[in-house]
């Protein structure tokens, strides 16, 4: 195995015996790693056109990268190690060897030779990533009080998503959206939206069939349609609704930006924010703007229809928003301020997560039903056993439908949502000899490498849900979400309800469709390549298939709720 080389940034303190040394016995501090900034000196020194600014630059580069080493070499000597990780080089550090569009898939092949700790350095950034459950149980849940906080994302304010409370900083703000969050989305309100969600996936089918092609937009309508009456008493259009519209806009327009290897761009060149829109590079200024203006609009719109409402309306309005704006006027300013915007932050934050991960769940659910007719069959097959084909699944029927819930957990495991779980330290901590690094340290849940861990999920790569059964067909106790939805103070709030969003849309779809390949004009079957888009979350990108309704089903019978 490597040794790990990298040193987090110093505090003068830290180092302060150290420089008292003189030069030879740095140099034997430093050890092998000393020729690399030797060599790196020299030729530096040796380009004829270096001038002056460009030599400074060079010489804090390296004097920056010695003070890293001999801080190591201090704490190496005192007994604690950094984790094991890859070799950085000086300023970017490992930065050059993450996959900027799938950091997880990087972390995990470095799993492979620096083990479950990794220590590595992007930028001035201190990364430690976790990749497998227990150790993430171990530091994020049992020491908690140390590793709740999040990492400062470059892009976070710039694209608007400060209004999303799981980027926010651990602190008053994020408790209090957090408890607002809680209220009315716990365990047991959750269970109250059940009826709900059955309608809802109900009425979603009937727009696959009227219109299949827009499979990736019904997902959407469905989403927003589960948690916007419980945020706004807002009840979506079936289709085309202007509210879900701006989710959308805003989630196309952010998510891909919001992970902190993408931000490392920025916290390179701030400058990019800053230059006219002809010059060249000034892409990245405009996805931000635009962005930007759809957070607003995606916080005010519905925000403002429901303050409208209150006034307007005849009857009581039964909201997460509505109930909070008549609390919060029992509040002097600065309070009042400070409540209203964790109110604006915590229901943002619902919409934006139901658009973004159960959407996402739900076109992975689509894309491994195409991939593999023979899931959807055996599924069908269970269905109509256990429920018949003059009714729908209801929750009731949950615990006699284990392939279908089979079916739910691999769907998570194959393609994470949120394929990394990112927290941030707010002091230092011992784990197993290591260290891990002073306050503000990314600590990575790498929730891909878990769902990926053959020791586990053999053939991890594939789709195949009957590794969640026992041979005689029941559930087995391993239960992804153990990890999918993270861990800690930060584990999701929400992970009851998006559960029983995706069993309900899951289960009606299964007892209701069929999913094939697209055929091409000359009949032939369209064979694809499946894309993710990639960011804070993951989702696949739109592909063709051919969605249509079993033989017995009709929209008539699914509006009045009954299959024949
Ligand atoms: C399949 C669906 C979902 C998955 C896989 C998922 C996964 C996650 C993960 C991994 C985290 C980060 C946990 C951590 O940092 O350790 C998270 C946080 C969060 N999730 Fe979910 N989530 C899902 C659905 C939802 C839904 C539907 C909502 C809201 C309606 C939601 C709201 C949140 C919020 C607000 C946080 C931030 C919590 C905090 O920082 O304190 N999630 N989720």
């Amino acid at each position: 195995m490597k040794h790990p080389r990298n040193l987090p940034s110093a505090k003068l303190e830290d180092v302060s015996w150290d420089i008292r040394l003189c030069p030879s016995e740095m140099l034997a501090q430093l050890g092998d790693s000393s020729w690399d900034l030797i060599v790196f000196t020299t030729m530096l020194l040796s380009i004829p056109s270096a001038t002056g600014p460009m030599l400074l630059v060079s010489v804090s580069v390296i004097a920056l990268d010695i003070i890293r080493r001999l801080v190591r070499s201090k704490r190496e000597r005192k007994g604690s190690h950094l984790p094991p990780g890859p070799t950085p080089i000086p300023l970017l550090g490992n930065a050059l060897s993450v996959d900027i569009e799938e950091p997880w898939k990087t972390y995990t092949e470095w799993k492979a030779v620096y083990g479950e700790v990794i220590y590595a350095r992007l930028l001035d950034q201190e990364v430690v990533i976790l990749n497998s459950q227990s150790v993430a149980v171990e530091l994020l849940e049992k020491r908690s009080q140390i590793y709740s906080d999040r990492p400062v994302i470059a892009t976070v304010e710039p694209y608007g998503m400060g209004c999303n409370f799981a980027i926010e900083r651990y602190g008053d703000q994020w408790r209090l959206c957090r408890r607002i969050f809680h209220q009315t989305f716990r365990t047991d309100a959750a269970l109250t939206f059940r009826p709900m969600q059955l309608c809802r996936a109900r009425q979603m089918i009937v727009n696959m069939i009227d219109e299949p092609d827009q499979y990736a937009s019904h997902y959407s309508t469905f989403a927003a349609a589960v948690a916007m009456p419980a945020v706004y008493d807002y009840e979506p259009n079936p289709r085309n609704d202007p509210m879900v519209h701006i989710i959308d806009s805003f989630l196309r327009a952010s998510v891909p930006a919001m992970t902190s290897e993408k931000a490392l761009l920025l916290k390179l060149f701030p400058f990019l924010l800053h230059i006219p829109d002809w010059f060249p590079g000034s892409s990245l200024k405009r996805q931000a703007r635009t962005s930007y203006d759809w957070a607003v609009k995606m916080v005010e719109t519905p925000y403002q229809y429901v303050q409208k409402r209150m006034i307007t309306s005849n009857q009581p309005i039964l909201s997460m928003v509505s109930d909070h704006l008549d609390r919060i006027k029992k509040y002097d300013e600065p309070y009042r301020s400070h409540y209203t915007t964790a109110l604006k932050h915590a229901s943002a934050s619902a919409i934006i997560a139901d658009g973004g991960q159960t959407t996402s769940a739900m076109l992975t659910f689509t894309l491994a039903m195409v991939g593999n007719p023979h899931v959807w069959k055996r599924a069908q097959a269970e269905i109509d056993t256990v429920v018949g084909v003059d009714r729908f699944p209801d929750f009731d029927d949950r615990p006699s439908l284990p392939y279908v819930d089979a079916i739910l957990r691999e769907t998570t495991r194959w393609q994470p949502p949120v394929p990394l779980g990112p927290h941030a330290t707010t002091s230092s901590d011992t784990y197993k000899g290591f260290i891990s690094p002073k306050a503000w340290a990314t600590v990575v849940a790498n929730i891909w490498a878990m769902s990926r861990d053959e020791a586990r999920y053999q053939n991890a790569e594939q789709f195949v849900p009957e590794r969640f059964l026992t041979a005689e067909g029941a559930l087995t106790d391993d239960n992804p979400s153990g990890f999918i939805f993270g861990f800690g103070r930060r584990l999701c709030p929400e992970r009851h309800t998006a559960d029983a969003s995706l069993w309900s849309a899951i289960a009606m779809m299964l007892a209701t469709l069929e999913f094939t390949l697209a055929k091409d004009a000359g009949g032939e079957n369209i064979v694809f390549e499946s894309t993710y888009v990639n960011g804070a979350t993951r989702q696949p990108a739109t592909f063709p298939c051919c969605i249509s309704p079993r033989s017995h089903i009709n929209k008539e019978s699914l509006q009045r709720g009954f299959s024949v």
